[in-house]
């Protein structure tokens, strides 16, 4: 049987009084895009950022590829392949979109040896950095500083960044915030290759990009997921168009 790249079993955050995470148990399997929708404040961000390792959970389990990532810091989970973007903006905005993924391969091919080299000319970081821009469509722009880069594009080249880290999963909070339709699109487009790289836990509120994209959906309502199924099941789901997706769904 397939392993579940990520397992989340009977996690349960609390604040206070409040069950921000409400005994929530999911799989992300490989090759999948797994969304995690709800209302705001359903526990969304809480449940992302007790992954990623900024929170730490009351109670329960979070196992990547197998390992149980209790007492991992966020940065050793990053080592141990868990990307993620959109809420640490990784970006250095007076570097060049280059230079900024090239300190993302410099980091992960480790640097102790280039220390004094300098990195504007070493073709084996260059050459892998510049694929990374090609792959998310940034090519064209890698000699723009970041802080010059539209929005959209700065989305991007934060996915090129977290490519470079060769992540074996994807943690993705909202990417779709603030893109116009077109940026919308192109990222939809870009996020169904991202899935063959590695899976992706994506919370987003755009339902459209949603339901072109997930192979499974979970719900989340006041930290419990009250379904998980595919686009389909969840369109169909009576307890999930009543609490979340409204009768007109
Ligand atoms: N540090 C905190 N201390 C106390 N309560 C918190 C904290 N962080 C979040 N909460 C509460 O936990 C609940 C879940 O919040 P969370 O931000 O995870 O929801 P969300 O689904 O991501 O919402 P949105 O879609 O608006 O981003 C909310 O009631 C929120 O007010």
């Amino acid at each position: 049987m397939t392993e579940p790249v990520l397992e989340i079993l009977n996690l349960r955050k609390n604040f206070g009084a409040l069950k921000a995470t409400d005994d929530v148990s999911l799989t992300l399997m490989p090759g999948e895009i797994h969304a995690l929708i709800g209302p705001n404040g359903a526990g969304k961000s809480t449940l992302i950022q007790q992954i990623s390792g900024a929170l730490t959970p009351t109670s329960g389990t979070i196992r990547f590829l197998g390992r149980d990532m209790a007492g991992m810091d966020m940065a050793a989970r990053a080592r141990a392949g868990l990307g993620r973007t959109f809420q640490i903006s990784s970006i250095a905005p007076e570097f060049s979109a280059l230079r900024n993924v090239i300190l993302a391969v410099q980091a992960r091919q480790g640097s102790s040896f280039r220390f004094f080299r300098p990195v504007a000319r070493d073709r084996s970081l260059i050459e892998p950095a510049m694929v990374m821009l090609e792959r998310v469509g940034l090519a064209a722009r890698s000699r723009i500083p970041a802080g010059e880069l539209s929005h959209g594009e700065r989305r991007l080249l934060e996915i090129a960044i977290a490519l470079s880290l060769e992540p074996k999963a994807f943690l993705f909070d909202e990417p779709m915030a603030g893109l116009g339709a077109d940026g919308s699109k192109s990222l939809t487009a870009l996020l169904s290759e991202l899935r063959h790289v590695a899976p992706i836990l994506l919370v987003e509120h755009d339902m459209d990009a949603v339901f072109a994209l997930a192979d499974r959906i979970s719900v989340l309502v006041y930290g419990r997921i009250i379904a998980t199924g595919t686009v389909e099941e969840i369109r169909s789901h009576p307890e999930v168009r009543r609490a979340y997706l409204g009768e007109g769904a």
